[in-house]
This record gives C-alpha cells, sequence and structure tokens, in this order.
C-alpha cells in the first residue's frame, strides 16, 4: 500500500498525519509513504525527525477579507496543484490523505483530479477553510467531533477520532517524567500553549510563579519555541523555584503527557484528542484568534461535562489560573471525578479506525 500525506502549518494537523503513518506502519510494515508539506511550516522539522520521505510544494492560506494577496494565492494554489500532481504521479500512491492546514488544499485536489481515492482528517468541531472546501472533491471525510458533521456532506462523513490518541494511550508516564527532568512520584502539571505556545499563557504563569514554588505539585512550563529565551530571561530573575521546570518544546509529548496529572492549556483539537485519551483533568484556555473561536466550542464539548475548566482568555490571569489549578491538585475528589469524564471522551482506537477507513477507500474507487 502507498500512502501519500499532507497536513501542516502547526503540530495539531502534523502529529494526526504521523499518529496515522505509525499505525499504518504496524499493520503492514512493507506499505510506503510521501509526506507533502511546505518548506516553512512545523512540518518539514518534525517529518524528517521520523525519517519519512517529504517533498515540499509552495503555498499560503487565503486571507479573509479581499486582498491582493489572495490573488496570489490563488496563483500559488494552481501552481501547488500542477506540483501535487507531479509528485502523486512520480510515487503512485493508492490512496491520499489531508490532515488539514491550507498545504493539503492543492494535494487532495490533485488526488482527486488524478482520480486518486483519498480522504480528509477535520481534528475541529468547527471545520476550517480547506477542509469546507475539499469535502466536495474527497471521497470521505473523517471526523473528531459530532459538532462537525453537519458541515460536510452526510453520505461522506465518517467519525473516526484523531489517531493521536492512540499513540498516546498506554505509554509509561514515570519514563517521560524523567525524560523532562521532573521528580518521579511527585504530582504535576503541565502548561503548554499549543504547538507554538501562547504569550497570554506564559504571562499568566510568570506573574505567579514565586507562588508555584510553595506548592506541593511540580509544573512543567512548555513555552513554545519563539517565547523561551524572553520566557527564561523573566523567569531567571523572578527567581525560577525549583519545582518549576521550563522547556521550549517537547519532542516526545505522549510519554510527557502521560506522565502528568493537570494540563494547563490552549484548547487545539489535537492536545483535546491527547487529553481525553489518557483521561486527563484540564483547565482550557481556547485561543479566541483562530477560526469561528473553534477552539471554544472543543473546549466546551469537554467542559460540558466536567472534563475540565473553561476559562477565557478575557478571565484569564495568574492568580485566577493558579487558584484553579490549586482547586483540582489539592483535592483528590475533584481530580478522580475529572479524570472519569474526561477518559469517557477519549478514543483511543482512532488511529486503527482511521487506517480502516483509508484501506476501504483505496479499495472501492
Ligand atoms: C492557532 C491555531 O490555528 N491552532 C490550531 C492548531 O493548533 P496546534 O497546532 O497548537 O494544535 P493542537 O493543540 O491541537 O496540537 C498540538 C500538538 O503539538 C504537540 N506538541 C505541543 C507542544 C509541544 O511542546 N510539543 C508537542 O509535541 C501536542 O502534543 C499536539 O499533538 O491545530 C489544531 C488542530 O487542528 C486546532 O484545533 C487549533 O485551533
Amino acid at each position: 500500500m502507498k500512502v501519500a500525506v499532507s497536513g501542516g502549518g502547526t503540530g495539531g494537523h502534523i502529529y494526526p498525519a504521523l499518529a496515522l503513518i505509525k499505525e499504518m506502519k504496524k499493520k503492514n510494515p512493507n506499505a510506503e509513504f510521501l509526506y507533502i508539506g511546505t518548506e516553512n511550516g512545523l512540518e518539514k522539522r518534525i517529518v524528517e525527525r521520523e525519517n519519512i520521505p517529504f517533498k515540499a510544494i509552495e503555498i499560503t492560506g487565503f486571507k479573509r477579507k479581499i486582498s491582493m494577496d489572495n490573488v496570489k494565492t490563488v496563483m500559488r494554489f494552481l501552481k501547488g496543484v500542477q506540483t501535487s500532481k507531479r509528485y502523486l504521479k512520480e510515487f503512485k500512491p493508492d490512496v491520499v490523505i489531508g490532515t488539514g492546514g491550507y498545504v493539503c488544499g492543492p494535494v487532495v485536489y490533485a488526488a482527486a483530479k488524478m482520480k486518486i481515492p483519498s480522504v480528509i482528517h477535520e481534528q475541529n468541531s468547527l471545520p476550517g477553510l480547506t477542509n469546507k472546501f475539499l469535502s466536495r472533491y474527497a471521497d470521505k471525510v473523517a471526523i473528531c467531533f459530532e459538532e462537525a458533521r453537519s458541515y460536510f456532506p452526510a453520505d461522506k462523513a465518517v467519525m473516526t477520532g484523531n489517531p493521536r490518541a492512540s499513540e498516546v494511550a498506554g505509554v509509561n508516564g514515570e519514563k517521560g517524567k524523567l525524560s523532562a527532568g521532573l521528580q518521579p512520584g511527585r504530582k504535576s502539571v503541565l502548561v503548554f500553549g499549543g504547538s507554538r505556545g501562547a504569550r497570554p499563557i506564559n504571562k499568566a504563569i510568570l506573574e505567579v510563579l514565586p507562588e508555584i514554588g510553595k506548592r506541593d505539585y511540580q509544573l512543567l512550563y512548555v513555552t513554545g519555541e519563539v517565547h523561551y529565551s524572553q520566557v527564561a530571561e523573566e523567569a531567571k530573575a523572578l527567581g525560577s523555584p525549583d519545582n518549576v521546570i521550563i522547556k521550549p518544546f517537547i519532542h516526545n509529548m505522549p510519554e510527557v503527557l502521560a506522565g502528568t496529572d493537570l494540563i494547563v492549556g490552549r484548547a487545539g483539537a489535537t492536545s483535546i484528542a491527547e487529553i481525553t485519551a489518557l483521561g486527563l483533568p484540564s483547565i482550557l484556555i481556547p485561543s479566541p484568534y483562530v477560526t469561528a473561536n473553534h477552539q471554544e466550542v472543543n473546549a466546551r464539548s469537554l467542559s460540558d461535562k466536567g472534563a475540565a475548566v473553561l476559562m477565557l482568555e478575557k478571565d484569564l490571569n495568574g492568580k485566577a489560573l493558579l487558584r484553579e489549578m490549586d482547586k483540582i491538585m489539592n483535592e483528590e475528589s475533584i481530580l478522580i471525578a475529572m479524570r472519569t469524564a474526561s477518559s469517557e471522551i477519549g478514543m483511543p482506537d482512532a488511529a486503527s479506525r482511521l487506517a480502516e477507513l483509508l484501506e476501504e477507500v483505496s479499495v472501492k474507487k
């Protein structure tokens, strides 16, 4: 089986693609993969670390306002379709999957035009522009939230969940703790603002850093690559406490998540799939800067069921965040209730569901 995969821009689109590849390789060690992404998204670096063949196309996203940039984007799209066709003609995949981000626009469109079976994977509760457009051409649309179903043709939407959920399920957390420099056997909170970090969350933590130093629990504070040096400097000036470890990015997130008792973060869909697959409690601060405020809808699907505490960015400050963290970390009954609610939402078998859908689609056409 040969599979061409495309998805990029941010980790939330890339890690599900990698988790799917891992699952398919496990089932069929002879399967071959080609990843098509952009040179400048996070995908190039992350995918190449995994030794998966990678080819790049040049593409940018649409601006919602009318502008000359959109004319350039259309030109790049058409050029991207031509380049994708060339890559697909050389690689001859049995099926193509797009996992979101604007890079998969030309790739999946080219596949459809070449009559190669194709699937798109929508991680979010509210779909992005690219996937809405592609759903007209792809054979199936894999979804992770029931809320997303109504945005796609009824005969194409299939609930699979997010394959990244399968990658974290059942992983050894103590190893993750040690790898991040955390003490084994001590409760820990992991703070991270999605794959790129979030300035408002970083700011809130810095506001209460010395206070956190007085807590029994420990904190792994992941700032995002671009924010790291600034945060590290400010933390140093505050006298960074011993129970706080600051990192720019975590590359072995499944292990680190598995060793965590509470997550504080954005409400990106892939993070949510991981958190619920592990049955972890969370405090979610949705990014208000995303299409149609989809992170808040993602977050509410957890907070409505008692699996997460929802904190809007407008209400975020260090004191309020620390109060919520303390409430959950200091009260075992709250931790247990949130864990149970979270694991009820999790879909740890998502990777095999999506892999099966790809096999079905590739055979049918
Ligand atoms: C600003 C923006 O457009 N965000 C979108 C993007 O978010 P973003 O890329 O931040 O997505 P998610 O939070 O869903 O996923 C982040 C992924 O990166 C991993 N990770 C994160 C930090 C780290 O240090 N190491 C690491 O490996 C996480 O474990 C997870 O697998 O894609 C998501 C999935 O479509 C959307 O829901 C988000 O709204």
